[in-house]
């Protein structure tokens, strides 16, 4: 039966004829596969739909005409690279790790001390599993980062290993990539080599579905296509980790389309989804159309049970079990069956081969680990279970799980139920409220947390049952009465919260950042891909960050800034904080401090300091390095764990600190620095008096600080350090406005903003007037300027004051040449 398209729905297909690229934001049940067979119905040019898996993609070639070509991306790289080494494909279904290790040359294993190896095996199964993590990102060459975390390791000991897997890594690479390549060669090589080849899609429209879930390299060749593109989803409902926050839809440079009718569930139900929805710092609010009539309430017998993670589902199912109901559980039990049986191993004083306990000596270590370790936190419910319930009443649950038809109910993790609907849902176990922090505040709810209960609770159809969600009510109370607070944040970080002062001052007044957004991606194109160090699993970025901003700051003849001296001062005499090291290595600390301002300064007034040999370059690019640990120490309020300044002694001085600096740290800071030669050189040759580094503004002591990087000559610019510039967008272009916007007075005569992406040389600039015109705001810059006074002081009014920053204003650092 044909349906009457709503009005979004006919919207988005007008766009769609009119040929213009389009992100549609599909909410839950709202009619995504319906709306897409409407645009494709609309034309007879050629279509391609880019299905999420293969059953999708045949469920669509039913639905859609026949101009419209359904296929998943796989197949799409299968017909283009893949049949070439069908031979391969097909060949034996699987190599063992032992071959594999054979063919690498993988002939010993890596002994970590402490009765720990990584056998041949281990490493042949971590090297493939390092190739399938580079597959699914948009480098170029396999890198050290790409190695999956291995329990039980720390940070040293994982770079070490890392770096020996990267040897092997890379030879595999070329090994499957060899037409005579022995590896076995899979479905993510062929899609890697197809993306890399830079493929033009067959068609004059492409039709991307799931687009919030797309892994980066399939993003990649989406956003590089000349055809008319659509991207279609909910970036509500992206639960996959493969970027911190942003997807491809939400930056996708596009008329932005929201469908919001969910046909799935009514009113009551849709008044949940949109609690939700808030949470998940999502603008959209859906409304209930479904069928049938729905509602929230209890329910002893649900068709679903969803909880967050495999143990909380466990514990349902093993619940359901003793209720003699029928249970099955997405996904089936073979997971659990596996670590239950890796811990009854480890139990009998044997070693296990499971891959995340492999390392592991016996039970005790594994609850040792995830007890003291942050690194153990994912480990850290499974754990749990087992210690709870015991390997045996596991394996047992897990046999006696149901096939699905014959169950009486799905116990489901939510990232399992992602597209998945039924009439009754109960949320279960595992969706905790924050912490509170000190002051007994609740913590923010994790936008990523809030977004996968969406999904959650958006999967019912009739019947809704929010047990698990029971504290809501009250986070949402205590979070009402704190919720002005947020003024006492800096600038960055009052635009991590929807809710702050300045994101609402933000969203009110410069509402459209899609057209910065757009054209801010539009220079990213044709950009070379970002230097990083390549042989490090875990550089510490933070650090490469500073460093990098110092090193241009000594460049345009700025000093280090504010924050690195009251780092040195720290470690004066009764300048105490957390964790504070003992007196001799405050001491040690508070003269190598002292000495390395002062090696700074002596290099900028030295008159021959740009003719310095590599040697001289080098020692400054160090103490750059070392400094970022003080400000870092200013910023926290403490010294963090892999601190360099944590390794001190009563005899530690600024050259043991300098030699500790990395090789890899100063080859990366000297790559951006020699990048940064001829983009920033017009701007280096300005006179002292055009630049300012570290400029503090008038509006700065209305919020938490804020100190931008640079003004040169009237340019607002900020150094991003960034391996991932298409991860930037919302949140770094409100950056930009509030840095110009706290400049109440005009003091810096701002006349262009920027961003300058250090790790490929780009520097991207817009005049005011233009990059406040297409942040949709027509007000003039000075009546703009007194708004946002207004604002913050209004806000600053109404709230206690928050003495939680640990940098006081200071002067802009000034200059030396
Ligand atoms: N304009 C409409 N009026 C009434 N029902 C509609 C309309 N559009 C879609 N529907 C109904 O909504 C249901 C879901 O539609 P569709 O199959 O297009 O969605 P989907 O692609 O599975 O994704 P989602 O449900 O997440 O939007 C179907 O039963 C469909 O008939």
């Amino acid at each position: 039966m044909a349906i009457e398209p709503t009005t979004e729905q006919q919207a988005a297909r007008e766009v769609f004829a009119a040929g213009q690229d389009l992100a549609l934001v599909a909410g839950a049940g709202t009619g995504k596969t319906s709306t897409l067979v409407l645009m494709g119905a609309s034309t007879r040019r050629r279509g391609l739909y880019v299905a999420f898996n293969r059953s999708i993609a045949e469920d669509a070639r039913h639905r859609f005409g026949p101009n419209v070509q359904c296929r998943t991306a796989h197949s799409l790289a299968f017909q283009a690279v893949g049949r070439r080494y069908s031979d391969r494909l097909n060949a034996a279904a699987r190599i063992p790790a032992k071959q594999t290790a054979r063919i690498l040359g993988i002939n010993r294993s890596i002994d970590l001390g402490r009765d720990r190896q990584i056998t041949v095996t281990h490493q042949a199964r971590l090297v493939m599993s390092m190739i399938r993590r580079f597959c699914y990102s948009t480098d170029q060459q396999v890198m050290a980062h790409h190695a999956e975390p291995v329990n039980g390791l720390d940070t040293d000991a994982q770079n070490f290993l890392a770096r020996i897997l990267l040897r092997y890594a890379t030879m595999a690479w070329e090994d499957i990539t060899a037409p005579k390549g022995q590896l076995k060669f899979d479905h993510d090589h062929y899609m890697k080599l197809w993306a890399m080849d830079r493929p033009v899609l067959d068609a004059d429209f492409v039709l991307l579905d799931e687009a919030q879930d797309t892994n980066p390299v399939l993003e990649e060749v989406f956003l590089s296509q000349d055809a008319q593109r659509v991207c279609v989803g909910d970036p509500a409902q992206q639960i996959y980790g493969w970027r911190n926050a942003r997807d491809v839809m939400t930056g996708f440079p596009a008329q932005h389309l929201h469908l919001t009718q969910s046909f799935r569930f009514g009113p009551q139900i849709a008044a949940v989804a949109n609690r939700w929805l808030k949470h998940a710092e999502s603008a959209m609010q859906l409304t209930g159309h479904g069928p049938t009539a729905s509602r929230i309430g209890r329910t002893p017998h649900p068709d679903a049970v969803l909880c967050r993670g495999n143990a909380d589902a466990m514990a349902e199912v093993l619940a359901f079990l003793d209720l003699g109901i029928p249970v099955a559980l997405t996904g089936g039990g073979s997971a659990l069956q596996r670590i239950a049986t890796a811990a009854m191993e480890l139990k009998s004083g044997k070693r296990t081969t499971h891959p995340e306990l492999f390392l592991f000596t016996s039970w005790e270590e594994v609850q040792e680990y995830v007890e003291y370790d942050s690194a153990g936190q994912d480990l850290k419910a499974i754990v749990g279970l087992i210690d709870t319930y015991g390997p045996d009443l596991i394996l047992q649950a897990v046999d006696r799980l149901s096939p699905p038809e014959h169950a009486q109910v799905t116990v489901s993790t939510a990232h399992k139920a992602k597209g998945r609907e039924w009439e009754s849902v109960r949320i279960g176990k595992g969706f905790d409220a924050p912490l509170a922090d000190e002051d007994g505040i609740p913590r923010d709810l994790n936008p990523a947390e809030a977004r996968l209960i969406y999904v959650a609770v958006s999967r019912a159809r009739r019947l809704l049952d929010p047990e698990g969600l029971a504290w809501i009510d009250d986070y949402e109370k205590s979070r009402a009465a704190t919720g002005r607070s947020l003024i006492g944040l800096s600038l960055t970080g009052q635009l991590k919260h929807p809710s702050s002062p300045v994101s609402q001052f933000m969203q009110t007044h410069l509402p459209d950042t899609t057209a910065i957004e757009g054209d801010y991606l539009a220079h990213l194109t044709g950009l070379p891909h970002p230097v990083q160090p390549i042989e490090v699993q875990y550089p510490d970025w933070s650090a490469l960050g500073h460093a990098i901003d110092y090193r241009l700051r000594l460049s345009f003849g700025g000093r280090l800034g504010p924050a690195v001296h009251l780092g040195v001062l720290a470690f004066e005499e009764g300048g105490h904080f957390p964790g504070s090291p003992p007196r001799p290595v405050r001491q040690a600390l508070l003269t190598a401090g002292h000495q390395l301002l002062a090696n700074v300064e002596a290099y900028l007034t030295d008159p021959d300091r740009r003719h310095k040999d590599i040697r001289a370059q080098e020692a400054v690019t160090r103490l750059c390095y070392v400094a970022a640990f003080f400000e870092d120490l200013a910023r926290t309020g403490h010294i963090r764990r892999n601190s360099l300044l944590g390794t001190a002694t009563p005899t530690t001085t600024l050259a043991d600190l300098s030699a500790m600096v990395p090789g890899h740290a100063v080859n990366d800071i000297h790559q951006q620095i020699h990048l940064a030669g001829k983009p920033l050189a017009s701007l280096r040759a300005l006179p002292a008096s055009a630049k300012v580094c570290g400029p503090l503004f008038a509006g700065s002591s209305d919020l938490g600080g804020a100190d931008a990087d640079y003004i040169l000559d009237g340019l607002l610019l900020d150094c991003k350090a960034t391996t991932r510039p298409r991860r930037l967008g919302r949140e770094e272009i409100y950056q930009l406005a509030g840095y110009l916007l706290l400049d109440y007075d005009d003091h810096y005569g701002i006349n262009r903003v920027g961003l300058y992406l250090s790790r490929q040389g780009a520097l991207i600039t817009w005049t005011v007037e233009d990059f406040l015109r297409r942040l949709g705001t027509t007000a003039p810059l000075p009546l703009l300027r007194r708004r946002f006074r207004n604002h913050l002081r209004a806000a600053h009014n109404q709230t206690p004051k928050t003495a939680d920053l640990h940098i006081p204003p200071a002067p802009p650092s000034t200059m030396t040449s």
